[in-house]
């Protein structure tokens, strides 16, 4: 709020939110909505040649070339409305009403039949290639070849520009696409839940994400999926569930993948057809475009913005990496057709958030101690290798831009490092990175067992008395151990203050470490609520993951500011999981 003066008189106003539309810009209906669509991007890249125009071939078949695939959604039956994202419904410009509207649910629950001018009535689904760790694959691809992997059921539906930012968006579970493997092209509602949750969270915490736009569910179609048994201590699945299909609509500028850059470089390699280093050079200028256009001048000859390009891909993926870590989020899968190329967190399946601290803490039983908690920044990087690697090509002549982007790519692991020593120092309310305390920090953390959010936040109160951070322990210390703590939190203390104002700095700190996280075992009952057909918790979720750093009421603080219940550890579905779509 501030002061204005009307007619020279005081009267309070409050500030519209930068991201706020004005009243004039807000879209109640569909006609207005639909008139926001404009597909440059069907119109610049290549649709693949052997497609029906129509999308409606949705076999799973080889792909060939091309950058997307001319497909329909298949519409869930029976749609009903879950929940919607009212903060980005907000940024851009669309009242919350048009989530109700009738033709705007048929759209986000895969029916484009109701699409209208300048709408196109058919979506699209994009190929790419998977590297695990910088190794590449292809068995994957039912044909063994790579040609038929891709988007195997997430299908874009609508491109335009909100606000003077162009966006895609992208129905996840929309049915089957020539990428499906045979697959079913559906996601279930538990997962919906999960990952609608989650890109809403992660943005509300200030971590670069895909955005959650709508979620619906089917009333009367379900699939099945291998799940746990209540109470199960499986590793595995146990059970196979009937579980509601669903479809949660995700946007973002572009879902480029590191992945997808790489189908294209390989293909080039291969000389797989005439046109594959243009087709390369192509799905690279989109991704300039798309997601660097605002710091890459485009008047700069194209070898010089692929050196741009590589510098702020660079930035982008170390800070998101450190980042992951300032909040605990394992990605869990971080293959490149997992790594987004605009440098956001993409594909919200095997993640998890780490509550006792654990840095091989790895929530998906399939994905292994690389993709653990602080293995990230090495997976980042392989996955920058990469991007580095297919991208690398289309400079080949250039000697000297070749030196340079070769040195970025060098370059990378110290980034990365520098990127994490200033994440922790800012986590501990300081100025610089201190690594003997840092070492003795983590060392101390393991041996009390710390819940590694509720200990940050606890930490950011500054206490002097090492039994104010016990609230944060999953086991009784010795007083050894806490003579430990208490000689490291006097060390600790004595640099924060010479750092600055403490009441300042503890400020900072709980900005930077958030109150509220997310708990695997708080969520399962939101989505088993909502396969009832109630969506309460849910709801509840959306609105206390919306405030993280906040202290909010003290009823949210009873419910979720808690250490994990000792009946979720080792739990199937709750700890772990080995099925996550
Ligand atoms: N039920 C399904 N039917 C068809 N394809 C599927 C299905 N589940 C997953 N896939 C495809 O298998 C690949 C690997 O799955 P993964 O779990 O990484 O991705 P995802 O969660 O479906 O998708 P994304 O990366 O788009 O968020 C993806 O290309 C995905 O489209
Ligand atoms: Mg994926």
């Amino acid at each position: 709020m501030v002061l204005a003066f009307a007619n020279n008189l005081p009267v309070l106003v409050t500030m519209p939110h930068s991201s706020k539309p004005s009243a004039e810009s807000c879209i109640t209906n569909f006609d207005a909505f639909a008139r926001l669509a404009d597909y440059s991007l069907m119109d610049t890249l290549n649709a693949d040649p052997d497609a029906t125009g129509d999308g409606h071939d949705h076999r799973a078949r080889q792909v060939f070339s091309g950058h997307f695939v001319p497909v329909t959604p298949t519409p869930l039956p029976d749609p009903e409305y879950v929940t919607h994202s009212s903060t980005f419904f907000r940024e851009l410009g669309l009242s919350d009403e048009l989530a109700l509207d009738e033709k705007f649910r048929q759209v986000f629950s895969g029916n484009l039949s109701a699409a209208q001018e300048p709408m196109r009535q058919v979506g699209w689904a994009t190929g790419y290639a998977l590297s695990i760790y910088g190794t590449e694959y292809t068995q994957q691809c039912p044909f063994g070849t790579g040609n038929a992997y891709g988007d195997g059921r997430a299908i874009s539906v609508f491109e335009g520009v909100f606000n003077g930012q162009r966006r895609e968006m992208q129905l996840k579970g929309g049915g089957r696409t020539p990428y499906c493997r045979g697959g079913d092209g559906r996601a279930v509602l538990r997962s919906s839940v999960r990952e609608f949750l989650a890109q809403d969270y992660m943005h509300a915490l200030g971590v670069p994400t895909s955005r959650s736009l709508t979620l619906y569910v089917s009333k009367s179609e379900t699939v099945a999926r291998p799940w746990y048994s209540q109470d199960s201590h499986y590793t595995d699945p146990d059970i196979m569930v009937d579980n509601p299909a669903a479809i949660a609509t995700r946007v973002a500028p572009s879902f480029l993948r590191v992945g997808q850059l790489e189908l294209f470089a390989r293909r080039a390699r291969s000389h797989a057809h005439p046109r594959t280093l243009e087709e390369l050079r192509m799905i690279v200028s989109h991704l300039i475009e798309r997601e660097y256009k605002s710091e890459i001048n485009q008047y700069l000859a194209f070898t010089e913005q692929l050196i741009e390009l590589a510098k702020l891909f660079c930035q982008r993926l170390t800070s998101l990496v450190a980042n992951w870590l300032r909040v605990g989020y394992c990605q869990g899968n971080f293959n490149s057709d997992n790594c987004a190329a605009g440098g956001f967190t993409l594909d919200y399946g095997p993640f998890g958030f780490c509550e006792i601290f654990d840095p091989a803490f790895q929530p998906w039983t399939g994905g292994g101690q690389h993709f653990s908690f602080f293995n990230q920044p090495t997976a980042a990087e392989a996955n920058y290798h990469m991007f580095w690697k297919a991208v690398r090509p289309l400079l080949a002549e250039d000697t000297e831009a070749l030196e340079h982007f070769d040195q970025i790519r060098h370059d990378f692991a110290e980034v990365m490092q520098e990127q994490m020593q200033k994440m922790w120092a800012a986590k501990l309310g300081l100025t610089e990175f201190h690594p003997v305390l840092f070492k003795q920090l983590m060392q101390l953390m393991i041996d009390s067992e710390v819940d590694y959010p509720l200990f940050f936040r606890e930490l950011s109160h500054i206490p002097d008395d090492v039994s104010a951070l016990k609230k944060s322990f999953y086991v009784k210390t010795s007083p050894q151990l806490d003579g430990q703590w208490q000689s490291w939190l006097n060390s600790w203390r004595e640099l924060v203050m010479n750092d600055g104002d403490l009441a300042e700095i503890s400020k900072k700190m709980k900005q930077t470490n958030p109150k509220y996280t997310w708990r695997e075992w708080l969520v399962v009952p939101a989505y088993q609520q909502a396969m009832q057909g109630d969506y309460t918790l849910v709801k509840e979720l959306q609105a206390v993951f919306s405030h993280p750093y906040a202290e909010q009421s003290q009823a949210v603080e009873d419910k979720y500011y808690r250490l994990k219940p000792k009946a979720f550890f080792n739990a199937g579905g709750v700890s772990h999981y080995s099925c996550s779509s």
